[in-house]
C-alpha cells in the first residue's frame, strides 16, 4: 500500500513535469505576445480583470495580488482586480440573477474599452465565464483566456488563449499559475526594463 500511494506521487511529478516542458515549448511565443499586449493596455491608462471559479478563482487573485502589489522587482502598483473577492457583489448578484451572472454584471460595470479580461478555466465550459466574455466583448475589452484541451465554450470568445494540452484539472491548473506568473513578470519586463521593445505597439492604434 504506501508503494501504490508513493507512485501517487511520483506519477503525478513525471507527468507534471513532461506536460510542463512541452507546454512551455509550445507556448512560449504566446506567453510572450500575450504578456505584451498586457503591458500595452496598462501602459495605456487600461486595467486587468480576472475571473476564475474554485481553484481558478484563487489563480485570478492571486495574480491580481501580484500586480497591484508587486512581482519580482520593486515598481509601482498596476490595475487588476480579480472578480472573485466581493461577497457582497457575489450574494447580491447570485442570489437576485444567478451565479451564471456574477463575472458578467461585474464586467458590465467594471470594464472600459482597451481593458484586459483574463477568464481561467480549466474545461472552458463554466457558463459565468463564458457569459462574462460576451459582455467583455460587447464592451471592447481585450479577451484572453488560460483554459485546457480545446478551451470549450470559451474558445471562440477569446482573442488569445492559452491551452494547456491535459485532460487532468489538477495539472492544467498548475501549468495556468506558472503561464499567469510568466505574464506577470514579462508584463513587468516591458513595462520597466524593456519598453523600447514595447514602444512601437503603444504606437499602434
Ligand atoms: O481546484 C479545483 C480542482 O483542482 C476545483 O475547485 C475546480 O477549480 C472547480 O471544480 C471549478 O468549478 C472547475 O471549473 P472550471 O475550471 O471547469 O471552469
Ligand atoms: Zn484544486
Amino acid at each position: 500500500m504506501p508503494n501504490s500511494a508513493r507512485n501517487i506521487v511520483l506519477e503525478h511529478a513525471t507527468e507534471g513535469a513532461r506536460l510542463r516542458e512541452e507546454f512551455f515549448r509550445d507556448a512560449a511565443d504566446q506567453i510572450v505576445e500575450i504578456a505584451r499586449l498586457m503591458a500595452v493596455c496598462l501602459a495605456r491608462g487600461g486595467k486587468i480583470l480576472l475571473a476564475g471559479n474554485g481553484g481558478s478563482a484563487a489563480d485570478a487573485q492571486h495574480l491580481a495580488a501580484e500586480f497591484v502589489n508587486r512581482f519580482l522587482m520593486e515598481r509601482p502598483p498596476l490595475p487588476a482586480i480579480a472578480l472573485t473577492t466581493d461577497s457582497s457583489i457575489l450574494t447580491a448578484v447570485g442570489n437576485d440573477y444567478g451565479f451564471d451572472q456574477v463575472f458578467e454584471k461585474q464586467v458590465l460595470a467594471l470594464g472600459n474599452p482597451g481593458d484586459v479580461f483574463l477568464a481561467i478555466s480549466t474545461s472552458g465550459n463554466s457558463t459565468n465565464l463564458v457569459r462574462a466574455l460576451r459582455a467583455a466583448q460587447e464592451k471592447g475589452l481585450t479577451s484572453i483566456c488560460l483554459s485546457g484541451k480545446t478551451g470549450g465554450e470559451m474558445a471562440p470568445l477569446c482573442e488569445h488563449k492559452i491551452l494547456v494540452p491535459h485532460e487532468h484539472t489538477p495539472l492544467i491548473q498548475e501549468i495556468h499559475i506558472a503561464a499567469g506568473h510568466l505574464l506577470c513578470q514579462l508584463v513587468d519586463y516591458y513595462l520597466f526594463e524593456a519598453v523600447v521593445e514595447l514602444t512601437p505597439y503603444l504606437e499602434e492604434d
